[in-house]
């Protein structure tokens, strides 16, 4: 039982060091936006520090592998909601903290601009750029300073974002997510990493999974060159998917083996063009592999750190291929059960997860089959697991020294020190933290924080875009003719698109709690910077207009473009320093005493390799690790 003395006493500490500050934290409404590697340790901050109401969004599940560092969870607690389970463990530390579990996404519309604006501090603590530039815009749009952080391995950032006073998360420009052109994948690789996309993406996905026109990390995107060659490969692909009928018999291997490791392989060598400044691949021959393979050990697929040969490929490939396919029966009859009880069809599929032994046993074993016929390097278990399951292993020091730096800059934020609170990295070459010289203030060409906001109330049952064009931007707020408007899904309104006007916002996807976006075309003079409305649905008289804007606005009009200065020049956009921002941020690494780092599918960043590191290189020899997108 806690006394009145244990809870004085919790007190003290907090309050010698954090003077009067600590009484406004004590009534302070926080959230905390992801409860994983980084949420773990602060949230068990700021329930210490005793922040007085913390809401924690997550909507994720407990998984084993979050066990080593996400401390607030134990083997128990697999399977159970993480928000919930960490409001559990770390409202014990502190009773005098009121702590709200949230198991959702928070990108779910309940989490409007309204319940944004009650928090006086916002904390991402995710894992991926989506995410975090939806919290970076709702704050933006809710005026609420964000601390946004992020890890891999041992780079880690800290950001304070604050409308108006910094850089917004979207100020600078963020990497779209990584893709192959689907003929390198399926005709012409060249490094490891292709090999291993082929056979997660193409290949387990074909046989187990659903087609590959639907995997992100496969670019279709034809061109005259490449038209006839996809048209091929389409009917490769479809050709595979017929022998999937097979799954089950004796002779399934040898067809899967035939067909990609060998066919498909005279076929690409049959395209003399191709390999004319190119290493021509060579077809493998199944029953040579067979005999080779007799002497391979049972349990060879468990040596996971050393490179099998081919023999020990084939091996884990038949094993490895009979293993899935008695799965897939099992998983099968069980769909065809469900169905004839509730109708339920559900596909019997299969999808790649590194930690499914049978699934990177495959993997592994057909993407070294098929670097050795390209002449390519053959990899370990162990390697391809990182490369195919993307991990960068994360680092539960780093997490801990980046929630620490993220409570430091929220007190500088709640004492009003902003400007002292510039971007912090951690890891990279030289010191272990580094932070920027200065506050960067925001772009004024960001389609985020560079932009004018204001709220406009609708009567959906009335209000069309007309309305919007006519009433509001062209009547009261005096726009000319020129003049676009903007949904999350595309434009709804421009100067052609006039057939629009009659709709009413639903029938355009409006929705409540949504954005439109002005934009003024206005040639000659400097046109006005965008303008974001937030929309509220509400039953409007009926006597009086469907739209109302109740602020004045003053719009500011864009800067004419300035000529560009040296000193800017200087400055470069590098892959670097982003640390789980996964995009191109305006610093040179060494100004901020860091080696640099390639971007990452969950804006993570990864360190450079150093030139006799073992890593893939995706772009450019020397731009570092590569990434597979999920
Ligand atoms: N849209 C979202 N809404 C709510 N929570 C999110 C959202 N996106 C990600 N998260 C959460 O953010 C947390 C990020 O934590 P972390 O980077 O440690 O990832 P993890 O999934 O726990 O671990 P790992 O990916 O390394 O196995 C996760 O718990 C994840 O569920
Ligand atoms: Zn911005």
């Amino acid at each position: 039982m806690e006394t009145k003395k244990d809870v004085k006493g919790r007190d003290k500490f907090p309050r010698m060091s954090l003077g009067a500050l600590h009484g406004r934290i004590k009534t302070a409404r926080v959230l905390m936006v992801g409860a994983g590697g980084i949420g773990c340790e602060l949230l068990k901050n700021i329930v210490l520090t005793g922040f007085g109401e913390i809401h924690v969004v997550d909507l994720d599940t407990i998984d084993l592998s979050n066990l080593n560092r996400q401390f607030l969870f134990r083997h128990e607690h697999i399977k159970k909601s993480k928000a919930l389970v960490a409001k559990e463990s770390a409202g014990r530390f502190n009773p005098n903290v009121k702590i709200e579990a949230h198991h959702a996404n928070i990108m779910d519309p309940q989490f409007n601009i309204e319940w944004y604006k009650g928090f006086e501090l916002v904390f991402n603590a995710l894992d991926n750029v989506a995410a975090r530039r939806y919290v970076n815009k709702m704050c933006i749009a809710a005026d609420v300073p964000l601390v946004e952080s992020g890890t891999t391995g041992f780079d880690g950032h800290v950001q304070v974002i604050k409308r108006g006073v910094t850089e917004c998360y979207d100020c600078t420009p963020k990497e779209a997510p990584r893709s192959f052109p689907v003929c390198t994948i399926r005709s012409t690789p060249s490094q490891p990493i292709h090999c291993i996309v082929w056979g997660k993406s193409y290949l387990f996905t074909e046989i187990f999974g659903i087609s590959e026109e639907e995997t992100p990390e496969l670019d279709f995107t034809e061109d005259s060159e490449n038209a006839k060659e996809i048209q091929n490969l389409r009917r490769e692909a479809e050709a595979l998917k017929n022998i999937r009928d097979s799954m089950g018999l004796s002779q399934f291997p040898r067809l899967i083996f035939d067909k990609v490791f060998k066919d498909d392989i005279e076929r690409l060598l049959s395209m003399e063009e191709m390999w004319k400044n190119r290493h021509a691949p060579q077809a493998l021959d199944f029953e040579q592999l067979s005999k080779d393979a007799e002497s391979v050990a049972k349990n060879i697929s468990h040596h996971d750190q050393h490179v099998w040969t081919v023999a020990e490929n084939f091996a884990v490939f038949v094993d490895s291929l009979h293993r899935l396919s008695s799965r897939m029966g099992e998983l099968k009859s069980n769909v065809s059960n469900a169905t004839q009880e509730n109708g339920d069809t559900a596909p019997a599929i299969l999808s790649f997860d590194k930690d499914d032994v049978d699934a990177l046993d495959f993997v592994v074993a057909s993407a070294n089959l098929r670097s050795h016929i390209f002449g390519i390097e053959m990899r370990s278990k162990f390697d391809i697991k990182q490369m195919a399951g993307n991990i960068i292993p994360a680092i539960a020091t780093t997490n801990a020294i980046i929630a620490g730096l993220c409570v430091l800059q929220a007190f500088k934020v709640m004492r009003g020190l902003i400007d002292k609170a510039p971007m912090i990295f951690t890891g990279g070459l030289g010191r272990a933290m580094t932070a920027e010289s200065r506050v960067r203030p925001p772009n004024p060409d960001c389609t985020v924080c560079g932009v004018a906001r204001a709220k406009i109330t609708i009567d959906p049952s009335r209000a069309t875009l007309g309305n919007l064009v006519t009433e509001i931007l062209q009547g009261q707020l005096g726009y000319g003719e020129e003049i676009s408007v903007l949904s999350d899904k595309g434009v709804i309104y421009d100067p052609d698109l006039e057939e629009n006007l009659i709709q009413k916002f639903g029938d355009l996807d409006v929705a409540n709690d949504s954005f439109i976006t002005i934009k003024d075309e206005e040639d000659g003079d400097t046109p006005r910077i965008d303008l974001v409305f937030s929309i509220t649905e509400a039953s409007l008289p009926a006597d009086g207009k469907a739209i109302q804007l109740s602020e004045t606005l003053n719009i500011p009009r864009k800067a004419k473009a300035a000529p560009t200065q040296e000193s800017e020049k200087a400055v470069v956009y590098s892959d670097a320093p982003t640390n789980g921002v996964n995009g191109k941020r305006k610093r040179s690494a060494t100004d901020a005493g860091i080696d640099e780092v390639a971007p990452s599918k969950k804006g993570k960043a990864v360190a450079k390799p150093d030139a006799d590191d073992d890593v893939i290189f995706l772009d450019d020899p020397v731009s570092g690790a590569i990434v597979i997108d999920d």
